[in-house]
């Protein structure tokens, strides 16, 4: 059974190809800059040459009948017709309440979606677009949506509610929900099959972190309390996000600088974080380098972003009474070794110990980067949000496909 996984945003759509048999990525790649003239699709066919191509693609259903088309080309394709996509599992950033694990979508789940753009407006839109644009190509294959906020949903009430009067929660439903969720889980399961122990045994601190970024105290295989909120804007300070602020400078902001609720918005989603406080660079890559040449701005960005991280480590320690593992995943955890021998050097009051040439060495794969006697495991695990999806996926419509395959 094959499995197209989609994870649409604003602007652009990365999508995977599985052949669930043994899991085996048939193709990926993605679509950027969608709603341009000059929109580009760069695919990746397993064993076969990367294709770039720049063209007009106006909409996500356009880019949807494009990645389509190029998944059943006789020369770059890798299916020979659009029969074999059997199911499609789609990333949604936000599930609310309602949605505890992944669901076949129907009338109800694209409703529901809907309903949540308010919470997740740089997101959900998207998520929703991807599932219609599918539907118009592939009216009659089984789609699964598959929540960024679902493995979240175990958090206790003193951890999921924000103390605000209740009226706000009962008739708005605003309390924490956390995202990343589906990276949080795929990283502490791997991590503990490497450990060598059950899920259930460990108190883990997964660290996602890339663009947008977050922490998650994973307490014996459930999340306990994770460092996103109501929307991915709380918790760490991100490329172009805050993090958390003191909820006074929004008033504040507004009425000295004279802005609107979208300004303020704008603000502190796409103006703040590394960005703001570098002075205009947003890639931690980038961040490093002016670093390493001397600019203080871009230093300042860094040693903020990594005492935050570690201030939301320690939290979390402290919020489980212990932990006994470390991982590290996305863009900036997955690369950057700087990023975590700052974080891990001052930790060694918890007993964690890096192994420093593991941590430096290049290359991806699951490893671990603390010494042998460290009280502490540290853990460099690469996320598979797309597999994870791909999972759900095929077990969520293997039902429905029962009958024709
Ligand atoms: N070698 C590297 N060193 C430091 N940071 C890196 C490196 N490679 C990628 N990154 C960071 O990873 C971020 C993207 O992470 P990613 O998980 O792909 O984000 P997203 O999925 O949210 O777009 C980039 O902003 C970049 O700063
Ligand atoms: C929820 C969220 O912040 O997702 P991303 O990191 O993909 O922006
Ligand atoms: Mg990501």
């Amino acid at each position: 059974m094959n499995v197209l996984v989609i994870n649409a945003g604003s602007s652009s759509l990365k999508y995977q190809l599985f052949d669930m048999t043994h899991e085996t990525v048939l193709a990926k790649g993605k679509v950027e800059r969608i709603g341009m003239e000059t929109a580009m699709l760069t695919h990746e066919p397993a064993g076969k040459q990367e294709i770039r191509e720049v063209s007009e693609i106006l909409d996500h259903t356009a880019a949807i009948r494009k990645v389509l088309r190029i998944l059943v080309h006789p020369k770059e394709g890798v299916l020979e017709s659009m029969e074999q996509v059997h199911a499609v599992g789609h990333r949604v950033v936000h599930g609310g309440e309602t949605f505890s694990g992944s669901v076949r979508v129907d009338e109800e789940v694209k409703r529901e979606i809907k309903r949540l753009f308010d919470l997740a407006p740089l997101h959900n839109p998207g998520a929703l677009t991807g599932i219609l644009a599918v539907e118009a190509n592939l009216p009659d294959v089984p789609q699964v949506a598959v929540f960024d906020t679902a493995f979240h949903q175990t958090m206790p009430p003193k951890a999921f509610l924000y103390p605000i009067p209740g009226v706000f929660y009962r008739k708005h439903r605003v309390r924490r929900y956390g995202f990343h969720g589906t990276s949080h889980q795929y990283v502490s399961g791997r991590a503990a099959e490497l450990i060598g122990r059950p899920l259930s045994e460990l108190k883990m601190i997964s660290c996602h972190i890339g663009n947008g970024a977050s922490v998650t105290a994973i307490l014996h295989g459930r999340s306990y309390d994770t460092s996103m909120g109501m929307t991915p804007l709380e918790g760490l300070m991100m490329g172009t996000r805050s993090g958390d602020i003191d909820p006074a400078i929004v008033p504040f902001a507004m009425d000295k600088e004279d802005l609107s609720l979208n300004e303020v918005n704008s603000m502190l989603n796409k103006h703040s974080g590394l960005f703001a406080v570098s002075g205009g660079l947003g890639d931690m890559r980038e961040i490093v380098e002016a670093a390493e040449q001397g600019d203080r701005n871009a230093k300042l960005a860094f040693d903020m972003y990594e005492y935050r991280l570690r201030k939301y480590i320690g939290a979390y320690a402290a919020a489980m009474n212990g932990f006994d593992a470390l991982v590290f995943t996305a863009g900036v955890g997955e690369n950057s070794a700087l990023l975590r021998k700052t974080v891990c050097d001052n930790l060694t009051f918890f007993g964690v110990k890096l192994d420093e040439a593991a941590n430096a060495r290049p290359g991806g794969g699951d490893r671990r980067i603390s010494a042998d006697d460290s009280a502490i495991g540290v853990w460099v695990v690469p996320t598979n949000e797309e597999l994870m999806i791909a999972r759900d996926t095929f077990e969520a419509s293997r039902a429905a496909l029962q009958p024709s395959t």
